[in-house]
């Protein structure tokens, strides 16, 4: 199930990812889909005449690599291209920034636009806050808890999915789902109304979240371990979710190709930070069981392309030997998006989800609190 690459991340390089921009060429027989980070440190200098040709030579370099991201990740199935196909390398001036107007440069659907914005942003970010300063800020962050065993012992305590509760102010799909949105108070009525976890919707552009709001829930006390929900295109990114009080961070399938989730699972243990892998279809789920060391997978019932909900979909992928590869890995499946009622919840438990993650039904709720108790059909805080 793994991708025919036969480069293994390097994990002692790639733990001291830097800046985006290489100051190296990579040699053509190791490229691969975590290219940027680990290339070892080849001067080009004694290649190049000026500074100048020497810095636009990186870009391109920098812009075939990406391109050769889209070949790796479209070989696994993978439609969502991490980069336009035909767009400028990263910061470029010049002639290339026409190309970004070109219909080719059209993202095919929302979370391949979405995927094109992130890898800017994180590029830009990356700039300002080098990895260098987020391993010095890693010595002051306190230790993370244990996001799997709260869904765990969420299950055996009410018999039903452990709840994964969702600080979602908006999404692209549904527009804005609360206007009076204030994060700290949602996530403490989530915890008191029995949420086992939360997850806190970081991107700003599409979902109006925020890495501020991760931060002030967790510096507010609250005790349930935090998904940060964000778009995960480079490890830089697991790096300032742990700093930003993440206990666990989102992988999505649609969008990594097999090396990359191998990769950033290992930055994950390093960072003691839980993976929850989502995947949609069967060919996603059939990769991530194929990838060693995953323990927690979600099955997102929306799909992020065209925005359609199923929650059949949570059933018919666990059917037959899926199911049985879950159980006998002892895999907690987590059944997302869509789910507003008792019978729903009721419908993915049955279906072999341990765990679910809801946003819109309860976050749109007076008493978010409440919202969950009406999701459940009872009450599940910890009180009764
Ligand atoms: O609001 P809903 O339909 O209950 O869905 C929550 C959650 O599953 C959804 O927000 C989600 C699942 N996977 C994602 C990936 C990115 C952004 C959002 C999501």
């Amino acid at each position: 199930m793994h991708s025919s690459l036969s480069l293994k991340p390097t994990f002692q390089v790639a733990h001291s990812l830097s800046s985006r921009t290489p100051n190296w060429i990579p040699p053509p027989a190791q490229v691969n889909s975590c290219a940027r980070h680990t290339f070892p440190a080849f001067s080009i200098r004694s290649q190049m005449g000026s500074t100048e040709s020497l810095a636009d030579s990186l870009k391109i370099k920098e812009w075939e690599v990406g391109m050769l991201q889209n070949e790796v990740a479209t070989s696994q199935g993978i439609r969502i291209r991490r980069r336009p196909p035909t767009g400028p390398p990263l910061h470029y001036v010049g002639p290339f920034e026409f190309r970004l107007q070109n219909e080719g440069n059209t993202p095919r659907n929302i979370l391949e636009e979405i995927i094109w914005h992130k890898d800017t942003e994180v590029t830009q970010m990356k700039e300002k806050m080098p990895l260098s300063v987020l391993k010095k800020a890693l010595e002051n962050a306190p230790a993370t808890r244990d996001f799997i065993g709260s869904l765990r012992v969420a299950n055996e305590r009410t018999g039903l999915p452990g709840l994964i509760a969702e600080v979602k102010k908006a999404s692209p799909s549904r527009g804005v789902l609360r206007e009076d949105f204030d994060p700290v108070e949602i996530a403490r009525a989530y915890e008191k109304g029995g949420a086992a976890c939360l997850s806190v919707l970081t991107d700003e552009k599409y979902f109006k979240g925020s890495f501020e709001n991760l931060e002030l829930i967790r510096k507010a006390g609250v005790k349930c371990p935090l998904l940060c929900k964000e778009f995960i295109v480079d490890a830089w990114q697991l790096y300032y979710a742990r700093i930003k009080g993440a206990d666990a961070v989102l992988l999505i399938a649609a969008v990594l190709p097999d090396l990359d989730i191998t990769y950033m699972i290992k930055i994950c243990k390093i960072l003691g930070l839980t993976a929850l892998v989502e995947v949609h279809d069967e060919n996603e789920f059939d990769r991530v069981l194929g990838i060693e060391g995953i323990q927690l997978i979600g099955i997102n019932n929306r799909n992020l392309g065209t925005f359609e909900v199923d929650i059949s979909n949570t059933k018919q992928l666990l059917e037959g030997e899926r199911g049985r590869i879950v159980r006998d890995k002892d895999i907690i499946v987590v059944g997302e998006s869509g789910l507003f009622t008792p019978d729903d919840i009721a419908y993915v438990h049955d279906a072999g989800c341990k765990a679910v993650l809801v946003g819109e039904s309860i976050v749109k709720q007076s008493d978010p609190g409440k919202g969950i108790s009406n999701l459940f059909g009872k009450d599940i805080s910890l009180q009764v």
